[in-house]
């Protein structure tokens, strides 16, 4: 099994690959790219952790020989936020980013799965979609917007409010990666109960969860750790899965057939060939529901963006 990691020199980018690293299956490979040159140099010194995961790095303008063989490819490069500025901010850099790489991908290893941590992910997942069917090589079932972060965050967040462990809490996180486009279904968690007002402040916070990182890092840029560990997990499922793990499920934004857009974050089932099956979200709270009706137009709106980008 071969991961390659773009953007691997960045905050998350190394934070990931020392993750993976470490926890993928003995026997991997894995591939380090980024424009920036010190990536052979992260990636020699990742090698001297002693796992059997064989790594290269690759620095320059071509992304094509880190992407050779690859099963998985997780994409974090990019700019990333300050203060003030909104995930939208960075769609005039991050676009163009994400649709050369992903050529680069449309061209060298057309089966991969794909991951996409570049924001803003609502519009940069529906330009690697338009790009993959450009060049005729799109499955609806192998392209992934990397939402996982908000999963543990709202883990994290209702253990500390309800003096839990967090490790103890399974929550599904719907919609989107940005601001109201992300939902997550408190209404659902086993063995809680909240009053309104924990509902409402709990979910802003995870809502918001992103900008308070931006904030606290003061200019220094955005979450990069939570983040690396939030892509080491969707990563090493998505691995998992691929090498025939069963009941394998992570919330991520796909193109699943969702009736409320073309992209839609929710359960998925992970396989042998990505998505084994979208699931159901389940039952939701008429506060989750008015939510969600209210964040449809910013999603869309978000998604036909990315899709006239590549027109
Ligand atoms: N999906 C999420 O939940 C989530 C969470 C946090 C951050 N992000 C996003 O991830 C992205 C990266 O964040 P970061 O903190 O790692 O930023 P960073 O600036 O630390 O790293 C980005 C890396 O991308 C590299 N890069 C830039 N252009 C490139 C190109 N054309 N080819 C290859 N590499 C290139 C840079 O050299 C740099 O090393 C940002 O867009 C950020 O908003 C997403
Ligand atoms: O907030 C950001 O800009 C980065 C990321 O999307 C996050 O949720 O932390």
């Amino acid at each position: 099994m071969k991961v390659a990691v773009l953007g691997a020199a960045g905050g998350i980018g190394q934070a990931l690959s020392l993750l993976l690293k470490n926890d993928l299956p003995a026997g991997s490979e894995l591939s380090l790219y980024d424009i920036a040159p010190v990536t052979p140099g992260v990636a020699k010194d990742l090698s001297h952790i002693p796992t059997d995961v064989a790594i290269e790095g690759f620095a320059g303008e071509d992304p094509t020989p880190a992407l050779e063989g690859a099963d998985l490819v997780l994409i974090s490069a990019g700019v990333a936020r300050k203060p003030g500025m909104d995930r939208a901010d960075l769609f005039n850099v991050n676009a163009g980013i994400v649709k050369n790489l992903i050529e680069k991908v449309a061209a060298t290893c057309p089966k991969a799965c794909v991951g996409i941590i570049t924001n803003p992910v609502n519009t940069t997942v529906a330009i690697a979609r338009e790009v993959l069917k450009n060049a005729g090589v799109y499955d609806k079932n192998k392209l992934f917007g990397v939402t996982t972060l908000d999963v543990i965050r709202s883990e994290t967040f209702i253990a500390e409010a309800k003096g839990l462990k967090a490790t103890d809490i399974n929550v599904n996180v719907i919609g989107g990666h940005s601001g109201v486009t992300i939902l997550p279904l408190l209404s659902q968690v086993q063995g809680v109960e909240f009053s309104d007002e924990e509902i409402a402040s709990l979910t802003d916070r995870i809502q918001n969860a992103g900008t308070e990182v931006v904030e606290a890092k003061a200019g220094g840029g955005s979450a990069t750790l939570s983040m690396g560990q939030a892509a080491a997990r969707f990563g090493l499922s998505v691995v998992a899965a691929l090498n025939g793990k069963q009941g394998v499920v992570e919330c991520a934004y796909v193109d699943g057939g969702s009736e409320h857009a073309e992209f839609f974050a929710q359960p998925v089932l992970l396989g042998l060939n990505g998505v084994e099956q979208v699931q159901s979200y389940g039952e939701i709270s008429s506060f989750e529901q008015t939510a969600l009706n209210d964040m449809l137009d910013t999603l869309k709106g978000d998604i036909v963006k990315g899709v006239e980008f590549v027109k």
